[in-house]
């Protein structure tokens, strides 16, 4: 059985992802709501974190009320541009660690390398949420889930933007055990591998270099 696509059918992440895919929206703005979508993304994404509960004192009475059963959660952000996904996950689970994995593409055969992995120590215990805003041929958040699988991860995530159904489609066949968490789906990849209609290049977008 294939992995889970949850693609968030919500106004405001479909108002904010209209903003992105905008060519003239500066790189502060698209920085700021790559950020918003990827805090939206995580309330989604989030919900099936365990709870327990605990006794507090309210300003009324005792209670017992539900708090996090302290799950061990990594956000690992394909670089460079799921650096721009980062923030908005820590914003939502504040006591996440932080793996990083650098990938850069064959510019011709648009095949991915690894040229940097840094995780915590016990990154084998912990849920993964590999973050990258663009799913285009897949290559790269294949690989990317590769690399946590050898380091011993179980639980893995995938959040993006936007994804083609090119890369859906590979991500569910190479790793049919990870769900997707998506802020749209569009149409298709062109020749050069971008996807259409999609928001250009997100790396360059968000980090100004272009
Ligand atoms: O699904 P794929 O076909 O592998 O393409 C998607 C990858 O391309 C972009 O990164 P890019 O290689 O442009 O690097 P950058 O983050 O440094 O801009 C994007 O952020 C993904 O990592
Ligand atoms: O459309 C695309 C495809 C790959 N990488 C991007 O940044 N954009
Ligand atoms: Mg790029």
């Amino acid at each position: 059985m294939s992995g889970k696509v949850h693609v968030m059918d919500h106004p405001l992440v479909a108002h904010k992802l209209t903003i992105l895919r905008d060519k003239d929206t500066s790189v502060k703005d698209f920085r700021e709501i790559v950020s918003e979508i990827g805090m939206l993304i995580t309330y989604e994404a989030t919900r099936d974190l365990p709870l327990t509960t605990k006794e507090v004192e309210t300003p009324i009475c005792r209670t017992i009320a539900p708090t996090l059963k302290g799950k061990k959660f990594a956000v690992v952000p394909i670089l460079r541009a799921g650096l721009g996904l980062v923030d908005g996950v820590l914003r939502m689970v504040p006591s996440a660690r932080v793996g990083h994995i650098g990938m850069f593409r064959d510019e011709e055969t648009l095949e991915p390398h690894v040229y940097f992995c840094k995780m915590p120590k016990d990154i084998a215990e912990r849920d993964i949420m590999i973050v990258d805003p663009m799913l285009a041929t897949g290559g790269s958040a294949e690989a990317a889930i590769t690399e946590m699988k050898k380091r011993g991860c179980k639980n893995i995530k995938l959040m993006v933007l936007l994804a083609a159904p090119e890369g859906v489609e590979r991500i569910q066949k190479a790793h049919p055990d990870v769900d997707i968490y998506c802020g749209a789906v569009d149409d298709h990849l062109n020749e050069h591998g971008y996807i259409v209609p999609g928001l250009g290049d997100a790396g360059d977008r968000i980090f100004g270099t272009k």
